[in-house]
C-alpha cells in the first residue's frame, strides 16, 4: 500500500469513528453495519505487520513541519510547526471522539496531546528522550469543536534531564498548562 493510500484509508477510518460515536440510528438499523465493518476489519487482517507505520527520529528532527501520528487511526493527527523562537506550536480541532466532561475534551487526551507536542520539540532538536514526568494543570474545560492553539518550549536542559514547559489555548483563553521532565536515552 503506498503511504497516501494508506493515508486515505487511515483518515476514513477516522470518519468512521467519528460516525459510530456519534450515530443515533435506531438498533435495527446497526446490524448490518456492524456486518459490513466486520468485513472490512477481516479484509485488513489477511496481511498485517506487528505495529503501527510511526514517523522516524531522522525524520523528527529533518523534517518541518512534522505529522505526528499520522497513520494510527486511534490517536490524533498532530501537525507541528516549529517556529524560529524554538518553539514548537499545533493547531487541532477535537470532536466527540475525545469527549471526556459534557462538551469538553477528555483531560488525558489534553494529557497525550501536551506529552506528544513537549516530547516532539525535544526530539527535534535532536535529543532522543523519553517522558520521565508530565504534570498537568487543567484551569478551565477544553472546548470540542473549536481550533485549539498547542505550544511547548524547553526552559532547562541539565545533565540527562530536558524541562519543557507547554499549553493549551482555545479563543485566547488557557484550558491546559504542562510541565515536562524527559530523560535522554541512549538511541537504540
Ligand atoms: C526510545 C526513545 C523513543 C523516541 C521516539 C522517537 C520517535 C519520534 C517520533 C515521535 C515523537 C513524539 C513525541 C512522543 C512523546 C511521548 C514520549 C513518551 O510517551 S515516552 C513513554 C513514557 N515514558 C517512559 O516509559 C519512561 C520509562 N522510564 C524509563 O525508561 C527510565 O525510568 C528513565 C529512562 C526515564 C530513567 O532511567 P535510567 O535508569 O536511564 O536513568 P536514571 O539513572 O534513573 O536517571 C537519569 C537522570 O534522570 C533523572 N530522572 C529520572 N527519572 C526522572 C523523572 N521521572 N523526573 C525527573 N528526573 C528524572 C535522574 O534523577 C537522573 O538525574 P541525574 O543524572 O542523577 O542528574
Amino acid at each position: 500500500m503506498s503511504v497516501d493510500e494508506r493515508e486515505r484509508l487511515v483518515e476514513a477510518t477516522r470518519a468512521l469513528t467519528y460516525a459510530v460515536a456519534v450515530t443515533d440510528l435506531p438498533d435495527e438499523d446497526l446490524a448490518a453495519v456492524s456486518e459490513a465493518v466486520d468485513s472490512l476489519s477481516r479484509a485488513l487482517r489477511k496481511q498485517t505487520r506487528k505495529r503501527c507505520v510511526t514517523e522516524s527520529v531522522t525524520a523528527v528532527v529533518e523534517s518541518r513541519p512534522v505529522v505526528l501520528d499520522r497513520y494510527n487511526p486511534a490517536m490524533i493527527p498532530l501537525e507541528v510547526r516549529f517556529p524560529e523562537d524554538g518553539t514548537a506550536a499545533a493547531t487541532v480541532t477535537l470532536n466527540a471522539v475525545h469527549q471526556g466532561p459534557t462538551d469538553s475534551v477528555h483531560g488525558g487526551v489534553s494529557g497525550l496531546l501536551m506529552d506528544n507536542i513537549l516530547g516532539i520539540l525535544v526530539q527535534s532538536k535532536g535529543l532522543l528522550c523519553v517522558t520521565g514526568t508530565l504534570s498537568l494543570r487543567y484551569r478551565a474545560l477544553t472546548p470540542l469543536d473549536r481550533p485549539l492553539e498547542l505550544r511547548a518550549e524547553i526552559v532547562d536542559h541539565s545533565g540527562r534531564r530536558v524541562t519543557v514547559t507547554g499549553w493549551i489555548e482555545c479563543g485566547g483563553v488557557r484550558t491546559v498548562e504542562a510541565t515536562g521532565v524527559f530523560i535522554e536515552v541512549p538511541s537504540r
